[in-house]
């Protein structure tokens, strides 16, 4: 807005010669307080005011009496091209009340007065408060505005459409009333300004700015929904972060440590990564880890998740520390991380090559005494399963105090494998490990199993006495596996020891003191025997201080294709076969397949499908005939050329697979099991060619 555009135009103009009369008529007929006074040029000289007027007739004018003598030469002018802001300056300077209008030549234009000015005002005001609420109207964003009691006064469209609100709804409502998800209160309790927060808002995700306005006037809430993309680019730029961190934390290290894909190609190479390989980064990265280092273990723990910590890797002709662990995302493998210790290493080294000659020497008399297998730990128990992996974690935690922990879930489910591991990972690792299988001991032997007897305690009995399992595990770590079968009358001895800490052999009067943790297993729901009054509730609550129990592996399917590549490692190993894998089909049947027997069943189908291999992975006709035949689709009896004699023998058939399998091919037991002699065993293994391993 331009002076022009506020001033009053059309003003008469006065001469030196008119009189006071004239003046006096155009001042009450314009109802203006002054008049521009112009010589004959129509140039402005002066201004004829209200006051001027008052003087004349004060002083005894006549009005005929021309206005030359009785007017103001000193005129306040304004040029009619300047915007409003400088005219507001101008306005809030002066003390006069009109100032007159004039053209660059200094000709009269119209005249600007105090009424003017405020017109303007309301105009220029009107004007800003149009532009301002076309913006609020149209913006994108949301805008809420509250009071000083936190109650809505405005919400505009854009809000109202991200929340799903009606301002006439809302107005006046509390906020917190209104909005869930973000606690207004306690924001503006603190007075702050809150930039870019991502929070909920009625279960929208939005990005809100909160500015209060001051104690006195409540507050303004800016925000926008996050559509997807929005939250991918934030968490985009949250990884970038990330990755930055993390490659500034791996510098630091002085080992060499980097990341490959599922792929086994490198993604991440830190400084000393480089340095180890001698090649810069851009050189390491995408490249296939095989190419890098020869005989690389990463892609084991890429198809198996298995971790190895420390171990001795020659590498380059020379031996170094490495470990190896998996990524695993939502139950797959990812990626893996290799760590290789090279640096500062003259002592390390030394100790290394001597670990390395130890570790190979172990190697020869293990393979003297028939391939025994080094101690469990937890990274041997193999799962990519989120919970498993939890409960592997849980476990480790568990270890590390002295409480007895009871282990459940379905056979083969791998609880023997925990019980050790935990013993291993615990204050009494370097003590014994002694399992009793509670199920396998007779009744009348099981005392003196636990609690050993002194000498002559009985007829018969070993003249210097025997130890019991509770003293051989001293210091150690004592594993009552299949706890559930252990009779009432051992379980409230049992009971004693666990409370006391100490026992007494049979025929003995002195007690001995047991510094042993009891790790307890069952595939038996202990809760419905103690309801029967099969298991004594006492000792189940001082058994089930601590428990975890095992996930099926028929609910944990990602974890097969790991497990299988694990076993068919050690199998490989020990039957000089270099079997890589299973076909597609093999995975899918294995996949589908309900798992009755858990890993177990799982580790025998797969030893048996290695002896029959011929490939470099494994094919269905490997696999044991109840598996290669497995129903996946309508019942067998519904096709057409089905009839009680085949479905008959089909059935024999997979009853004695399954029995072989589960005896590990012990014919005289699978007899046994079946109720069969063990000639008739031989006729139907050959009538339906069935093979053991
Ligand atoms: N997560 C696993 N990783 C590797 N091997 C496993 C895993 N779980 C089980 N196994 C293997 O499966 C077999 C059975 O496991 P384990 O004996 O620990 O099961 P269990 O639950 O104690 O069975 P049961 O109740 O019949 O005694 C073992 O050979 C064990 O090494």
């Amino acid at each position: 807005m331009l002076m022009s555009d506020m001033m009053t135009r059309d003003v008469p103009l006065l001469h030196l010669q008119d009189n006071l009369r004239r003046g006096v008529e155009l001042l009450r007929w314009t109802k203006l307080d002054a008049l521009p006074v112009v010589d004959k040029d129509g140039f402005l000289i002066g201004i004829f005011t209200k006051a001027n007027v008052l003087d004349a007739f004060l002083a005894g004018a006549d009005s005929s009496e021309i206005i030359e003598r009785h007017y103001n030469t000193q005129v306040v002018t304004v040029e009619a091209d300047i915007p409003y802001q400088e005219v507001e300056q101008q306005a809030k300077q002066t003390s006069v009340g009109t100032g007159v209008v004039v053209d660059k030549e200094g000709k009269v234009l119209g005249i600007f007065t105090k009424v003017d000015m405020i017109i303007a005002l309301f105009r220029e005001a009107e004007q800003q408060a149009n532009k301002i609420n076309t913006v609020y109207q149209a913006m994108p964003n949301g805008i809420i505005v509250v009071d000083q009691d936190n109650r809505i006064q405005q919400i505009n469209p854009a809000g109202e459409k991200i929340l799903g609100l009606k301002q006439e709804v809302i107005k006046e409502q509390l906020f917190n009333r209104v909005i869930s998800g973000l606690d207004l209160d306690s924001v503006l309790r603190q007075s702050q300004y809150l930039v870019g927060v991502q929070t909920e808002m009625n279960q929208v995700t939005v990005l809100c700015n909160i500015s209060p306005l001051g104690q006195m006037a409540g507050a303004v809430i800016v925000f926008q929904a996050l559509t997807d993309l929005d939250q991918v680019a934030l968490e985009l730029d949250a990884t970038k972060r990330l990755y930055e961190t993390l490659l500034t934390v791996t510098n630091i290290a002085y080992e060499a440590i980097f990341v490959v894909d599922d792929q086994g190609k490198i993604t991440l190479a830190n400084e000393a990564a480089c340095q180890f390989f001698g090649k810069r980064e851009n050189e390491l990265l995408q490249k296939p880890i095989d190419q890098v280092i020869e005989n690389t273990r990463l892609l084991r723990t890429l198809k198996t998740g298995m971790a190895e910590t420390n171990e001795i890797q020659v590498i380059y002709g020379r031996p170094y520390i490495v470990s190896r662990l998996p990524i695993v995302r939502q139950g797959k493998i990812i990626g893996a991380v290799g760590k290789i210790t090279f640096q500062k290493l003259d002592e390390v080294k030394e100790v290394a090559q001597r670990l390395a000659q130890l570790d190979l020497e172990l190697n020869y008399y293990k393979e003297q005494i028939g391939s025994a297998r080094g101690p469990v730990t937890f990274n041997q128990i193999i799962t990519v399963n989120q919970d498993m992996r939890r409960l592997k974690q849980e476990a480790e935690i568990a270890a590390r105090g002295n409480s007895t922990i009871m282990l459940t879930g379905e056979s083969g489910t791998g609880k023997e494998l925990f019980a050790e591991a935990i013993h291993r990972a615990s204050p009494h690792r370097n003590g014994p490990y002694v399992k009793v299988n509670c199920a396998a001991v007779p009744e009348n032997l099981l005392e003196s199993e636990f609690f050993g007897y002194a000498g002559g305690a009985f007829t018969g009995a070993q003249k210097g006495g025997k130890a019991g399992k509770f003293a051989v595990a001293d210091g150690g770590t004592l594993f009552l596996d299949e706890i559930g079968d252990m009779s009432l009358n051992l379980q409230s001895k049992l009971l004693r020891v666990l409370e006391d800490r100490s026992f007494e052999p049979i025929g003995s009067n002195e007690s001995v003191k047991a510094d042993v943790r009891i790790i307890a297993a069952t595939n038996k729901d202990l809760t419905e025997k103690v309801a029967r009054g099969e298991f004594r509730s006492d000792l189940y609550y001082r058994l089930n201080v601590i428990s975890f129990r095992l996930i099926p592996i028929r609910n944990r399917s990602e974890d097969i294709i790991p497990l299988v590549h694990v076993f068919l490692e050690r199998l490989n190993q020990d039957f000089g076969k270099r079997i890589l894998g299973v076909s597609p089909e093999v995975e899918k049947i294995l996949i589908a397949h309900r798992w009755p027997g858990n890993v177990r069943e799982l580790k025998n189908v797969i030893e048996r499908a290695v002896n029959f291999a011929a490939g470099e992975l494994l094919e269905r006709a490997d696999l044991p005939f109840y598996l290669r035949e497995e129903r996946q689709g309508p019942p067998l009896f519904l096709t057409k050329d089905w009839n009680l004699e085949n479905a008959r023998e089909h059935l024999d058939k997979e009853t004695l697979e399954k029995a072989l399998l589960e005896m590990n091919g012990n014919k005289s037991e699978v007899a046994r099991l079946l109720g069969i002699s063990r000639s008739w065993l031989y006729e139907k293994m050959r009538r339906y060619d069935i093979k053991t391993p």
